[in-house]
């Protein structure tokens, strides 16, 4: 047998306490596979007191996650801190000192990606993310590699566990906000802070590294236009369950053609009703789906649990046995390829469909009011509805295709106009307008 591969993991959170269990309970299955026994070098983390969801020798243990990476005996370095400081420091020193990466922080991927990629090529290292998006899912090697010769033209998808998990939950057992995401924190699927995952932040990471892959580009975080789940209310999962619909956080990235006809990509990440009838309706609890659509193979999909330690582990210790083959035969994997100087288009320009709830005054007059309202920013409406009379009358509009901005004019048009009372929900309305 070759000689030990040795592994260093910084982080033995959620994710870091399954790579560390996997390393250990598929030794056997690992060393055959990478033709080489897999050495633990050590495992840094913040206190060495913390409460572990798996066994770690003490001489293992250690604070100083910044010595370890600099071993000059560590082939691969893996990384599941998360955030930006000092997981890029670390990442940079790792490679710098020779080691390969494996990391799961698409957050600092988002942020600063260029950086890493340009140390992995500088260094002739590989640094592989497959567990940054969507878990277990197998979706940026495909992107990456198996879909390589074809042309990426949209990317739609679920791809955030906890918002799916909350927005399941309130839709399925009425549970509320609160609730439902204690339930995700306890299950392991939300970010140390829940901020990142219920406004959108890491959806949109997600969304940025999925872009820069699928359209051979860099997009990075704030290129991403972002609305999280926290406005949405059981109100707005009641109307769209009215509207045999359910309501999803979606990551969309698209090449489209902009002004002067030039490739452009639009991004972004917002929560939109969706018919039940559609595949990603029947996405539940923490489970992700990405539609990739392309010129050549169609449309694919790709389902599986996208958060999680083990379920994140797994995607973890695939990129492991791929980085540590190359490493042994002093070889690279497929690096980035961001060729394609594509501008990004303004959120202003985005075409949808939008359910828009009024509460309005309940007298004559009022329909053609608003009607008029949605006509004069060009926005036309494929079905409005009354519910409720007197003080409870509300107009429910859905509207067909129209520009954000054209939407947005709208919004505030009605919120000025005498027998509006309020406009209580506007929300984005995805799939085949029937
Ligand atoms: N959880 C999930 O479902 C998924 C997570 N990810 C990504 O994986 C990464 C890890 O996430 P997760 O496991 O959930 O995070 P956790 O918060 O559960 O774990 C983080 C770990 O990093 C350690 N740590 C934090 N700061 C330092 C530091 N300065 N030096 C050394 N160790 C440090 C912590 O130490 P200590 O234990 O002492 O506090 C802890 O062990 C993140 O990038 C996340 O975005 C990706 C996909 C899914
Ligand atoms: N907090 C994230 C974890 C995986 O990326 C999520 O809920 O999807």
């Amino acid at each position: 047998m070759n000689s030990p591969l040795k592994v260093a993991v910084l982080g033995c959170g959620s994710v870091g306490s399954q790579v560390v269990r996997l390393l250990r309970e598929q030794a056997d299955d690992l060393a055959a596979r990478i033709g080489a026994p897999v050495e633990l070098a050590g495992v840094a983390v913040r206190r060495l007191d913390g409460a572990r969801e798996v066994e770690v020798p003490a001489e293992l243990l250690t604070t100083d996650a910044a010595a370890l990476v600099a071993r000059d005996d560590v082939d691969v370095v893996i990384e599941v801190i998360g955030g930006i400081e000092p997981a890029r420091s670390l990442i940079l020193s790792a490679l710098e000192h020779g080691a390969s990466v494996v990391t799961a922080n698409k957050a600092l991927l988002a942020e600063d990606g260029a950086t890493l990629f340009e140390a992995a090529e500088k260094a002739g290292r590989d640094l592989y993310y497959e567990a940054a998006v969507a878990g277990a899912i197998p979706i940026l090697r495909p992107l990456r590699e198996s879909l390589a010769g074809d042309k990426v033209t949209r990317v739609l998808g679920i791809v955030n566990g906890t918002t799916n998990f909350i927005l399941d939950k309130m839709d399925t057992s009425g549970a509320g906000f609160g609730d439902a995401l204690e339930e995700a924190q306890a299950l392991g699927y939300a970010e140390a802070d829940p901020t990142a995952d219920v406004e959108g932040f890491d959806a949109a990471a997600k969304a940025a590294i999925l872009a820069s892959l699928a359209f051979h580009s860099r997009v990075t975080a704030n290129d991403v236009h972002r609305e999280g789940i926290t406005e949405v209310s059981a109100g707005d999962v009641r109307s769209a369950r009215d509207m045999d619909s359910v309501v999803k956080l979606l990551a969309i990235a698209e090449l489209r053609t902009d002004d002067q006809g030039e490739e452009a990509v639009s991004v972004r990440v917002h929560p939109a009703m969706i018919p039940r009838s559609h595949p990603l309706a029947s996405v539940r609890e923490a489970y992700n789906a990405v539609f990739v659509e392309s010129e050549a193979a169609g449309q694919l999909m790709f389902y599986g649990p996208g958060a999680g330690g083990s379920p994140t582990a797994s995607a973890v210790l695939g990129d492991l046995v791929t980085v540590a083959r190359n490493h042994r035969q002093g070889t690279r994997g497929v690096g980035e390829s961001a060729y394609a100087d594509r501008a990004v288009l303004p959120m202003g320009e985005t075409r949808t469909r939008y359910h828009v709830a009024i509460d309005v005054d309940d007298k004559a007059g009022v329909l053609a009011a608003v009607a008029l309202a949605f006509a004069e920013h060009g926005v036309s409406i494929q079905t409005v509805r009354q519910e409720g009379r007197g003080d409870d009358a509300q107009l429910v509009v859905v509207s067909h295709e129209a520009t954000d901005a054209a939407l947005a004019a709208t919004v505030d048009h009605l919120r000025g106009m005498d027998i509006v009372r309020e406009v209580t929900s506007v929300m984005r309305v995805e799939g085949t307008e029937e």
